[in-house]
C-alpha cells in the first residue's frame, strides 16, 4: 500500500451480525467534525440502532470536488473522531465505483436481506432530497431518519420530500420502531443541535 491508498479492509461493507438494527450515515466528512458525531449519537440512542455505519462517500453527486481531500484522509479523521464501537466508519461505495445513494442502498439491501437498515441524514440535506437520483426510490428501499440541524428546523414541513412523503411520517416518540417499518417511512427527530459544519472548519484552516 502507497501513502495515501485506502486501506482495503474500508472498501468492503462491514460485518454486521443476522437481526441486527444498522444506520446508515453517509456523508462527505470533509472534514469530519462533532456536529457528525452529534448525530450518529442521537440515531444510536433513538433509533436504537446495534450499529452505525459511517459512510465516506468518494464525493457527493451534487458537490464539487474542487476541494475534495483524499478519501483515505476523510477516513483516518473519521476514525479519530467517532469514538462509539458500534460506528464502523466504511468507503465500500468506493468499490462499488459510484456514489449515487438509490444504487448504494440497492447494493446494501440485496446483501442483507435479514438486516433492518434505517438510512440517517441532517435536515440540511432534506430540503434537496428530491435532487438527489432516484429519491422516491430511495425512500421507497430503508426507512428514513432526519436529524435536525440548526437553519433547516422547518424543512420537514417545507421540502418536497415532507410534502410527497406527508403520509409515511411517523411521530419521532416512535423512532425506536423505525427500523422495523416497512419503506416508505422517516421521522424528523428533535434534539440537542450542533451549529458545526465543514464549510466553517475549512474555511478557518
Ligand atoms: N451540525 C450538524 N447537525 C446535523 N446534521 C449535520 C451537521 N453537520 C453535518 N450534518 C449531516 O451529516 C451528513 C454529512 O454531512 P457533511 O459531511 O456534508 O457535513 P457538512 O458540515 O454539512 O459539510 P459542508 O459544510 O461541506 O456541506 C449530512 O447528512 C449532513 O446533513
Ligand atoms: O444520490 C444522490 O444523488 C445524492 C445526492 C446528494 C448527496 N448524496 C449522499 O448524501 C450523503 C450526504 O452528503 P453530504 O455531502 O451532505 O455529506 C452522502 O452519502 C452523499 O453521497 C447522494
Amino acid at each position: 500500500m502507497h501513502p495515501g491508498d485506502v486501506d482495503p479492509f474500508y472498501l468492503k461493507m462491514p460485518h454486521v451480525e443476522s437481526g441486527m438494527t444498522v444506520g446508515l450515515f453517509g456523508g462527505s466528512f470533509n472534514p469530519p467534525h462533532d456536529g457528525h458525531v452529534l448525530v450518529a449519537d442521537i440515531a444510536l440512542r433513538r433509533l436504537g440502532l446495534d450499529q452505525l455505519w459511517w459512510m465516506v462517500t468518494p464525493g457527493n453527486p451534487l458537490k464539487s470536488r474542487n476541494h475534495l481531500a483524499p478519501l483515505a484522509e476523510r477516513i483516518a479523521l473519521s476514525e479519530a473522531i467517532a469514538g462509539d464501537p458500534r460506528i464502523k466508519v466504511t468507503a465500500f461505495e468506493q468499490s462499488l465505483g459510484q456514489s449515487y445513494t438509490a444504487r448504494t442502498l440497492e447494493k446494501i439491501r440485496k446483501r442483507n436481506r435479514d438486516i433492518r437498515f434505517v438510512w440517517i441524514m441532517g435536515a440540511d440535506n432534506l430540503q434537496n432530497f428530491h435532487q438527489w437520483q432516484d429519491w422516491q426510490k430511495i425512500a421507497g428501499t430503508f426507512p428514513i431518519a432526519v436529524i435536525d440541524r440548526p437553519g433547516a428546523t422547518l424543512s420537514y414541513l417545507s421540502s418536497k420530500m415532507a410534502k410527497t412523503f406527508d403520509y409515511a411520517r411517523i411521530d419521532e416518540d416512535r423512532a425506536a420502531a423505525l427500523a422495523f417499518r416497512k419503506a416508505p417511512a422517516w421521522t424528523f427527530i428533535h434534539g440537542p443541535r450542533s451549529p458545526l459544519s465543514s464549510t466553517a472548519l475549512r474555511a478557518k484552516s
